[in-house]
């Protein structure tokens, strides 16, 4: 009796314009730990704008979002879900070792230490190189490095392939099977095909939304 369960994350009715130009509407989904979500559509149909909106970067023109049953606002989900975009979220002028020592000073800890995550993203050995110094899947890396070390339950990540290698995107379907396997939720954007077989994958097509 799945559908009984109270959804962690329920969006019902959810619509965007840009420069008068609708997005969606009427959009809604749920989704319950142990699921991932991927939203696919084409360049432009709104999968940035809506990941922005579920981050509260951005207002929805209608509809709302729940966490386990409550406005956002009223929720712990700002504690609950951590966000990885395009820009990664690093700060360049720091080390790498700075940025996840500033990351989890601003969380609760993960269920990894900062050597137990730089070894799993394979920055092990660069503690102390400044960010700006990274290669660009470098610094990808690092980012993941800071989902690992902190505290999340819903990770919300905009294109996470970008810059990867094949042993980088392997990484990534990796993390995001063992988290979701410990009680995690992933919504992605990816124009990627996702090698996740043994997961509870949702699909969402923006474009079928205007
Ligand atoms: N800062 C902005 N100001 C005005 N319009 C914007 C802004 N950012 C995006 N848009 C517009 O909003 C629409 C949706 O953009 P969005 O980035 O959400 O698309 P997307 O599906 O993520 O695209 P892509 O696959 O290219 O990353 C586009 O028409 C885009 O031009």
């Amino acid at each position: 009796m799945e559908h009984l369960q109270p959804a962690m994350l329920e969006v019902m009715d959810l619509s965007c314009s840009r420069d008068d130009r609708l997005l969606f509407s009427d959009l809604s989904f749920r989704l319950q730990t142990g699921q991932v979500l991927l939203l696919e559509g084409s360049n432009g149909s709104g999968k940035t704008t809506l990941l922005r909106i579920l981050c509260g970067f951005r207002a929805a023109d209608g509809g709302q979002i729940a966490w386990f049953g409550q406005p956002l606002a009223e929720s712990s989900y700002f504690a609950d879900m951590a966000y990885v975009g395009h820009a990664d979220g690093t700060k360049k002028e720091l080390t790498v070792l700075e940025n996840l020592r500033f990351a989890l000073a601003l969380s609760q800890p993960g269920h990894y230490s900062i050597d137990q995550a730089l070894q799993k993203v394979q920055l092990a050995g660069y503690d102390d190189n400044l960010v700006q110094t990274l290669s660009a899947g470098q610094k990808r890396r690092l980012s993941l490095a800071r989902l690992l070390v902190t505290h999340s339950i819903l990770w919300i990540l905009d294109e996470p392939f970008t810059s990867l290698d094949k042993q980088g995107i392997e990484l990534i379907e990796t993390l995001m099977d063992d988290h979701v396997k410990h009680g995690g939720m992933v919504i992605l954007t990816s124009h990627h095909d996702l090698n996740l077989p043994h997961l509870s994958l949702q699909r969402m097509h923006l474009d079928s939304c205007l």
